[in-house]
């Protein structure tokens, strides 16, 4: 059930979908539901293979993509597309698996779905990689595998909203009638049917996920854990989306960031790196090799063993495994990635006290916001824009009534200066704060009431397969 690397590095990810299953079929048990039902809600329902020609720099070349759709209900089925030369359908199947329990874990109306192409970006210009897309998206539109009612695909390792608005266009210009087409994908750029606070949402429900878990459930780790997030030093894996805004939002609370493992090799600085600069450095040059404010090495998997407060994996799947789960070194690992820790390197930690916070919860920001984006499309009107109007009238009637106590008015400038903000980043940001809140304070509940539920997988996992056994007692089947 374990990783292997094969000779040139790259995870082989053989073991990932069994993983899953076995992390689901251990917390499956301690729910109780009629005989094959586990079953049902544990394997993938569809995948489609698509191999497709593209004419490029004078002869043809062919690509293999994936979409696989773990369950149909609620619709749409929704979650990530992945471009990277490693992927495989058992990974597609295993990320489609995940995204169900997180959007149940979450609560949001979506079931789950994941999607691949086997392609290295680095291979292709920007107009290649725009032509590719649209092929593929002309691929998945024609069986109804991206659909803004049945499937709706997002960025994931490899892609991002400048492949999303492709795909979004291509499904357009492919469906013109359909008055919803926007929604077909999220993760747009603003300017292209977006929400604002997207692109940061993955990191930055990271970095809620690490306040929650030191506000409320500290004490569920036997490492020595600092008392405050501040005082941490933190090792990121990955400076990609999810890594870098992680790395950023916890830099900004005060957090010490002491080394960046990246492809090429880390970057460590023990003072805490300056990760603007390092983001800065790493998107110009492609590697953190040559940052000159911090020390270089090539070793990357070994610095995942050093010594640190927090760990957030938020690259690749199965980094942390059988061989190095006994060396790590951290006192809390935070999955920003999906399925960075093998089902047996969790069993070594957890036997060892060391705390995971789940993927399921801890990178579930991308998800929560895409819904706020689907629905921003759907509806046709400015993501807030009711509840901005009905927050205007409860501040009106707050400052009448202070107005009334006091026995005095207020000045319009002292009136505006009561205001909560309330812009589309505001609402996108506190309406993800809530739901990182809620979905936290569900797992410790649930934990609080069942002895038999001791770590925060077992709880998320426990959460989302009994609203998803609901869901498929509720519609009979
Ligand atoms: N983007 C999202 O909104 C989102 C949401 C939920 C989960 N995730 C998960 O987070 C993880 C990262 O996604 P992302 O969107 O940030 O991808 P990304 O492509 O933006 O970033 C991934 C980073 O990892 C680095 N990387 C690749 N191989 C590495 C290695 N061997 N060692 C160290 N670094 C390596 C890449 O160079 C890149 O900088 C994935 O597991 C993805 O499924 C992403």
């Amino acid at each position: 059930m374990d990783s292997i690397r094969n000779p040139s590095e790259r995870i082989v990810h053989r073991g990932f979908l069994a993983d899953v299953d076995a992390m689901f079929l251990r917390a499956a048990e301690l729910v109780p539901m009629q005989t094959g039902l586990s079953e049902k809600i544990r394997i993938c329902n569809e995948t489609y293979i698509t191999r497709f020609g593209v004419r490029l720099r004078g002869r043809m070349y062919t690509f293999e993509g994936w979409r696989a759709v773990h369950t149909n209900h609620p619709a749409p089925a929704k979650g990530g597309i992945r471009y990277a030369p490693s992927v495989d359908q058992e990974e597609v199947e295993a990320l489609a698996a995940l995204m169900s329990y997180k959007c149940a874990l979450m609560e949001l109306p979506f079931a789950g779905s994941k999607g691949a192409l086997k392609i290295d970006v680095t291979d292709w210009s920007d107009a290649e990689l725009e032509r590719i897309t649209r092929r593929f998206t002309q691929e998945l539109a024609r069986q109804n595998f991206i659909s803004p009612a049945l499937n709706v695909p997002a960025p994931d390792v490899g892609t991002s909203e400048r492949t999303m608005v492709w795909m979004a266009n291509e499904y357009l210009r492919m469906n013109p009638q359909d008055i919803n087409a926007s929604a077909c994908v999220t993760g747009k750029p603003v300017a292209a049917g977006g929400i604002d606070g997207r692109i940061e949402a993955t990191g930055r429900g990271v970095y809620y996920a690490i306040r929650e878990f030191f506000n409320t459930e500290r004490e569920l780790s036997r490492t020595k854990l600092p008392k405050t997030v501040e005082e941490c030093r933190v090792i990121v894996q990955g400076l990609g989306n999810v890594g870098y805004h992680a790395a950023k939002f916890l830099a900004a609370d005060g957090c010490k960031i002491v080394a960046v493992i990246e492809r090429d090799g880390v970057v460590r600085r023990e003072k805490g790196l300056d990760i603007e600069s390092l983001k800065r450095h790493f998107d110009s040059e492609g590697k953190v090799e040559g940052f000159p404010d911090g020390s270089y090495s090539e070793d990357g998997s070994a610095a995942l063993e050093e010594t640190c407060d927090i760990l957030i994996p938020a690259a690749l799947e199965s980094v942390i495994n059988h061989d190095n789960a006994e060396r790590i070194d951290a006192k809390l690992i935070v999955e920003a990635a999906n399925g960075p820790v093998t089902y047996e390197a969790d069993r070594i930690l957890n036997e060892r006290g060391i705390v995971i916070i789940p993927d399921l919860y801890a990178n579930a920001g991308g998800v929560t916001v895409s819904y706020f984006e689907w629905v921003k499309n759907i509806g046709h009107i400015p993501f807030g824009l009711m509840q901005r109007r009905q927050r205007e009238h409860e501040q009106a009637c707050l400052v009448e009534g202070l107005e009334d106590a006091l026995g005095r008015k207020f000045t319009p400038e002292q009136k505006a200066s009561f205001a909560t903000g309330g812009t589309e980043l505001d609402l996108v940001r506190s309406g993800l704060e809530e739901k990182m809140r809620s979905a936290f304070a569900n797992m410790s509940e649930l934990r609080a009431e069942r002895a038999d539920i001791g770590d925060l997988r077992t709880a998320a996992y426990v959460l989302a397969i009994t609203r998803i056994k609901g869901m498929y007692e509720a519609i009979g089947i």
